[in-house]
């Protein structure tokens, strides 16, 4: 027998960066970076029907609305789509004066030019120029070595610095890529920004944006944070650089390595909403946004109607955003198991009741109401659920709040029924099952016929009622809290139906011209079974009436 040989000698580890003093590592974020976001155009060159002008103008309003200030619309030189898309935004004024727009174009001076007309008007635009720069790209792809790549770059800035003069009208800012940044050696990476920089003259007041993409993800996220640290801190005239993070996703861990490089000592991510992008997507913008937000960082981006921002993503790219997507995914705020569905419960109750400004629920990281998202979703119900998860959703439809002892007797019809049925419960699935359980709908045995209450001289509530069973009636009366007792010793002495109250609850339901009461009383019969009964009605007298005799009806089946 052969040994096959272990694929994975195919494969090397990456090396490590030389910096033993890293600084990032003890550093935290405490403001948020500028954004950019790319979805026009890293996210629109990787979907398999890129946008038409009507889907990207759609985009562009969104990211507008949401706030981002810096949009890559686009790659002009690619063809007339991407061209007439952005004169349409240039020449119609849909530009709002605190956003700044951006295209990408390589290095290449036909291309160049055509990306400055494509802005050519606007009050002020950036110009986006790369270039890859690692041995892999170097040799395969250019078939070049590293001082004609540097020359590539070198003549880059020099066709942007020409072309920008063609337009003084506009203010143009420049930004460079040495793209593969993350597979490249962080000195020659450096070598080619420096020479970038040599003709484009940045300076504090006129930054260059330095863009340093993990073009492809190969490493773990602190080797990121590692070269961009060395990056900053090796860089001459650090001052007139806007450092820029791009990364992506191939190992699942762009989001990690845009927070790490923020550490690290970056200004500005780049991004797709929901991390859209080549092959795996780029850094979501959403996910870091809102985990500064979850950090009490205002993120400057405003997604507190995600499901708005998912609909027209999803339409725009015609990709959907997965259930289980930070923030965002359907599923994300959603517990079906039981001891989640119990914690979160009890979370609520605790923040409800503590009435502060700080969030701090188990099992939910961010308040979904901060996203738009409802609390009813939050538990929802099947197999895998506990008595928390049903109690929290008839609460939520219903307003009931069922006791502890009951929602344990309920417990039990509910899961036979998500077992039947092998799918999760809606909400009118439960409620179905309790209506059948407490008889709520069906002729009852035992009926209140009449009831009337009222308070004695001395303030002592008094009450009478009648009970009826086949025709026959029963005066039940009594006075004080004795209500409960008066009318089980009726139905004990007159119908012969003996239970023993075991518990009971009450509270208000509804509100305004709605508000009515709800009753819960356990009873044991004569052969030691429990019964719950159930009542609601107007007044909390009535209800509890109600509740005694839905207990008999059970017990008399
Ligand atoms: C990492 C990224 O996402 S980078 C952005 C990538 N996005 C896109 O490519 C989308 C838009 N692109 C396009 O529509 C087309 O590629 C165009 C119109 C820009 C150019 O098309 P073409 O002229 O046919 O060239 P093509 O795309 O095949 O590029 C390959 C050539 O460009 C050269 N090239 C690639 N990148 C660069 C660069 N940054 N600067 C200069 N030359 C470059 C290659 O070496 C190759 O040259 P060769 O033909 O002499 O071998
Ligand atoms: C052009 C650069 C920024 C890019 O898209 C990448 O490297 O992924």
């Amino acid at each position: 027998m052969t040994m096959l040989q272990d694929p994975s000698v195919k494969y090397r580890p990456f090396p490590q960066i030389n910096l033993p003093d890293r600084q990032w590592p003890s550093r935290t974020i405490t403001q948020a970076p500028r954004w950019l976001s790319t979805d026009l155009r890293d996210g629109n060159q990787s979907l398999i029907d890129p946008m038409g002008a009507e889907k990207k103008t759609r985009f562009f309003d969104l990211l507008v609305r949401i706030g981002l200030k810096e949009i890559e619309v686009g790659f002009p030189s690619a063809g007339a789509t991407e061209y007439d898309f952005i004169r349409g935004l240039v020449d119609t004024g849909r530009i709002p004066a605190d956003v700044l727009v951006q295209v990408l174009t390589q290095s290449r001076e036909d291309l160049i030019r055509t990306s400055f007309e494509s802005l050519a008007g606007a009050p002020e635009a950036i110009v986006h120029v790369y270039n890859a720069v690692s041995p892999l790209w170097r040799q395969v792809v250019f078939g070049l070595e590293k001082p004609q790549i540097r020359e590539i770059a070198s003549q880059g800035a020099k066709y942007l610095r020409d072309q920008a003069a063609r337009f003084p009208q506009t203010k143009w800012h420049f930004e460079y890529s040495p793209e593969t940044f993350s597979t490249a050696e962080v000195d020659f990476s450096i070598e080619c920004c420096e020479a970038v920089m040599q003709v484009l003259q940045p300076t504090p007041e006129h930054p260059i944006i330095l863009n340093l993409p993990a073009t492809v993800e190969a490493a773990t996220p602190n080797i990121y944070a590692d070269q961009i640290e060395y990056f900053c801190r090796n860089l001459p005239n650090r001052e007139s650089a806007v450092i820029s993070l791009h990364t992506h996703n191939d190992r699942g861990t762009g989001v990690a390595a845009a927070e790490l490089g923020l550490m690290a000592g970056a200004d500005r991510v780049e991004g797709c909403l929901f991390g859209n992008g080549e092959r795996t997507g780029n850094c979501c913008l959403v996910t870091v946004a809102l985990n500064l937000y979850t950090q009490g960082v205002n993120p400057g981006l405003d997604f507190s109607d995600i499901d708005e921002v998912i609909q027209t993503v999803e339409y725009c790219n015609q990709l959907p955003v997965p259930a289980r997507h930070p923030y965002g995914g359907e599923l994300v705020y959603t517990a079906f198991s039981g001891s989640h569905q119990d914690a979160i419960k009890k979370g609520f109750a605790a923040q409800e009741s503590r009435n502060d400004q700080l969030w701090s629920v188990p099992y939910l990281p961010i308040d979904p109401a901060d996203l738009g998202r409802s609390y009813e979703a939050v538990i929802r119900v099947n197999s895998q659920s506990g008595k928390g998860g049903f109690a929290w959703v008839i609460e939520q439809d219903q307003g009931l709040k069922l006791p502890k002892r009951m929602q344990a007797h309920f417990s039990r019809h509910v899961q036979e029924l998500a077992d039947e049925l092998g799918r999760e419960l809606q909400a009118g699935d439960i409620w179905d099952v309790f209506r059948k359980v407490y008889r709520i709908d069906e002729p009852q045995h035992f009926q209140l016929l009449d009831w009337d209450e009222g308070r004695a001289a001395d303030g002592t509530r008094v009450f009478a009622g009648k009970i009826g069973v086949n025709g026959q009636e029963q005066s039940v009366s009594g006075r004080g809290n004795g209500l409960i007792s008066s009318v089980a010793a009726t139905l004990r002495d007159s119908f012969g139906v003996a239970l023993e109250v075991r518990d009971y609850t009450e509270h208000a339901l509804g509100s305004g011209s709605d508000a009515r009461a709800a009753a819960y009383v356990e009873c044991v019969t004569a052969t030691g079974a429990v019964v719950w009964g159930v009542g609601i009605d107007e007044d909390v007298a009535t209800a509890s009436v109600r509740a005694m005799l839905s207990a008999a009806n059970s017990a008399a089946r």
